[in-house]
């Protein structure tokens, strides 16, 4: 049973239209239901109050400006960890500096996709989730342009080594991060499958191309190559349908997984073409992948949500 708590004056800062919070029962140690507890388990004082401090706490996660607050932080802290990571493993020899590049551009939208389910349904909670890519924003800047400087960071995020660099593909991939979080958010699935697109996909042609696609050059642009061009086509469809498969059954929206299969591999395809064309050194993947996904995402608009 959920008792509805008062909404305090910093909630309805955040959170105008809060319902009420919702309040756990007493737990079984609590004060209220050891009072009616025989003698015999009055002393078990440890377990009321250890019982008690949980149930606080779990309270307290039930405050959606508490659990925004607590996802932001842990999906910064995430960030952080996914980038010393790499540093590490670079550092260390473990990996080259490009495969460190693409890991961290492979992982970092999916796992910041994956905490998503950690905010609240608060509308405005997409608004605390942002932060976490906004903060890397600043970063990238901070470091593009040398301000501030931190070699292992920039080596794990660049070609070269070049901070410079971090200017271009790392800004925008930060940038469309935050695009997909205010536009999209949980109620579109367009959001996360060009993030699927963008980091699965575009990530894993580059993987796999450099290693499987000397002998296969695609026609119209030997630079890249048939293998590049499948694995981004089978991975980056697979992580858009896993995501939508989540989200739909974790009830953000409703959707017929098969009729959204369709759309999914069909947009995967348009977008794979886009990514083969010779056009890298006018137009980045990481705009021209998430860019073609949300205008046909806007073309099929009635199909996508109506699904
Ligand atoms: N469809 C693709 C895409 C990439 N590649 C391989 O991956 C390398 C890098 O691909 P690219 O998309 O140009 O990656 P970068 O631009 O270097 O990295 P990023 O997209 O992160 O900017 C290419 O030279 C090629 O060897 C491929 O074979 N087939
Ligand atoms: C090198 C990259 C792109 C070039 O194509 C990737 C840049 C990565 C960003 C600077 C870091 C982004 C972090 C995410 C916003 C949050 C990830 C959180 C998650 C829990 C790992």
């Amino acid at each position: 049973m959920c008792v509805g708590g008062g909404v305090s004056q910093r909630q309805r800062l955040f959170y105008p239209m809060s319902s009420r919070v919702a309040l756990l029962s007493p737990g079984p140690c609590s004060a209220q239901s050891a009072s009616r507890r025989p003698a015999r388990r009055r002393q078990g004082l440890k377990c009321q109050a250890s019982s008690e401090l949980a149930s606080s706490a779990l309270q307290q996660l039930a405050n959606p400006l508490v659990r925004d607050c607590c996802a932001t932080v842990a999906a910064t802290a995430g960030a952080l960890m996914l980038v010393k990571l790499a540093e590490i493993l670079t550092y260390k020899g473990i990996i080259d500096q490009k495969l460190s590049r693409k890991l961290v551009h492979i992982l970092a939208g999916p796992g910041f996709a994956l905490c998503w389910p950690l905010f609240s349904s608060e509308p405005n909670a997409r608004f605390f989730a942002v932060v976490v890519p906004s903060l890397n924003l600043l970063r990238v800047l901070l470091l593009g342009f040398g301000i501030i400087s931190d070699e292992k960071t920039v080596r794990s995020m660049s070609r070269e080594g070049d901070r410079s660099e971090l200017l271009r593909g790392p800004l925008y991939y930060v940038l469309v991060l935050m695009a997909a979080t205010v536009v999209y958010w949980r109620d579109s699935p367009v959001g996360v499958v060009a993030m699927s697109l963008m980091c699965g996909g575009d990530g894993l042609a580059d993987v796999v191309g450099r290693r499987l696609g000397q002998g296969n050059p695609l026609p119209w642009n030997p630079a890249k190559s048939w293998a590049g061009s499948a694995a981004m086509l089978v991975g980056g469809s697979g992580l858009a349908i896993s995501f939508v498969a989540l989200f739909c059954g974790l009830g953000y929206f409703d959707c017929d997984m098969g009729a959204m299969t369709a759309y999914i591999a069909a947009i995967a395809l348009i977008a794979t073409a886009i990514e083969s064309l010779p056009v890298n050194n006018k137009l980045d993947d990481n705009i021209s992948v998430p860019g073609a996904v949300a205008l046909m995402g806007f073309l099929l608009r009635s199909a996508m949500v109506a699904i």
